[in-house]
């Protein structure tokens, strides 16, 4: 189906645009009461993401109430190294937890590598709900974690300041690493090519920890499965959102991806200086630049798109939204965008 709007994927190819396009990661989410109130109507989190009509529901609350050029589906990371034998638990106002880590060979031993279609269909059938609710308003962007990322919540069992148990493997059983590190790599593969195949428009990898890694455990640990990824994914574009990661953005500009993601800390300049002219860059406004006031906001927003330029750039956050701004606050965001790039 022709879609009324695809700035969204014309700024990840490259292509002109009547003006910068514009989503927030973590946009699906408490910072909505729309969304609290499908929320609390149910036994948790979890309940939401396997639902495909609720689920699809607040994909779109965004589209309809902040008027964002994209969604993104309603899940999470942590449902890839669920559909492989390690469930977790999603503590209220205390985040994941594992009950049963990875130690030892024989647990990386009994990981599966999961067929998305037996162990991930919900999410399948939630991209197709979504996309038939949507009925080519804007784009749907689909997701996975880096395999980096799944494995330090695999191994640690939950966030962590500094994740030194999944550090510590990494020194301690390299082999081993690299044996769950091809497992995560092979079910990210087969799952990503089925959101496409359910109708996702965009792949998001999100390596939410790979700030935490020396540069050259990023490069032997990180990289090379997230560049195996890039090459899996044909047909529409993928963007790779590595946070902490400015030490790798040379290497970036290699990956076979149409968008690198930038956090806050990165510089935008240095950063496109490093990821050349053939990527666009999406970001990378500081979540607590919406606690400004409303001029606040808008000045801000103008300063960012101002460094990033009118060419290939996709206007976000460096980072989720967190969950107690105010909604207003990202609707001016949102707005400042529109007017201020249209040209
Ligand atoms: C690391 C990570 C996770 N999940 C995700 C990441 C990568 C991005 C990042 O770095 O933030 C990705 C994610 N999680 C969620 C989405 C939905 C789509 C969207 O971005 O709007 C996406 C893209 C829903 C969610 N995932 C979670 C919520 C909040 C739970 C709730 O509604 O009760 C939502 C809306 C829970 C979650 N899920 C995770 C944590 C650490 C937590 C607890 C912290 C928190 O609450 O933000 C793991």
């Amino acid at each position: 189906m022709q879609l009324k709007n695809d700035l969204l994927l014309r700024a990840a190819m490259g292509q002109p645009t009547e003006r910068t396009p514009v989503w927030l990661m973590r946009q699906a989410g408490r910072i909505l009461p729309e969304y609290r109130a499908v929320r609390e109507r149910l036994s948790g989190f979890k309940e939401l993401v396997e639902t495909p009509e609720l689920a699809a529901e607040v994909t779109i609350q965004p589209v309809d109430l902040l008027d964002v050029d994209a969604a993104i589906i309603f899940s999470d990371i942590l449902v890839v190294p669920e559909a492989m034998g390690c469930t977790y638990e999603m503590i209220e106002k205390r985040g994941p937890i594992f009950p049963n880590t990875i130690k030892t060979a024989a647990d990386i031993e009994n990981v599966r590598v999961a067929d998305p279609y037996e162990h991930l269909n919900y999410v399948l059938e939630a991209i197709k709900v979504t996309k038939r609710e949507l009925n080519g308003r804007v784009p749907l962007i689909g997701f996975a974690g880096a395999p980096w990322t799944i494995f330090a919540y695999m191994v640690e069992g939950s966030g962590s300041k500094t994740f030194s148990k999944a550090r510590k493997m990494l020194y301690e059983a390299p082999e081993l690493s690299h044996k769950l590190l091809r497992k995560i790599t092979d079910t990210t593969i087969a799952y990503l090519k089925a959101q496409v195949e359910a109708g996702a428009n965009l792949m998001q990898v999100f390596d939410s920890w790979a700030g935490i890694l020396p540069p050259a455990h990023y490069k032997e640990f990180s990289y090379r499965y997230i560049a195996e990824i890039c090459q899996a994914i044909q047909g529409v574009p993928v963007t790779v959102f590595a946070k902490g990661a400015f030490f790798s953005l040379a290497d970036f500009s290699q990956l076979d991806c149409q968008v690198i993601g930038l956090d806050w800390n990165m510089d935008v300049n240095n950063a496109r200086a490093a990821v050349g002219p053939n990527k666009t860059l999406q970001g990378n406004l500081d979540p607590c630049a919406l606690y400004n006031d409303f001029a606040g906001v808008k000045r801000e927003t103008i300063k960012m798109l101002e460094t990033f330029g009118p060419n290939r750039h996709i206007a976000n956050l460096g980072h989720g939204v967190y969950p107690d701004t105010d909604p207003e606050k990202v609707k001016c965001f949102i707005q400042t965008v529109k007017e201020y790039s249209h040209r």
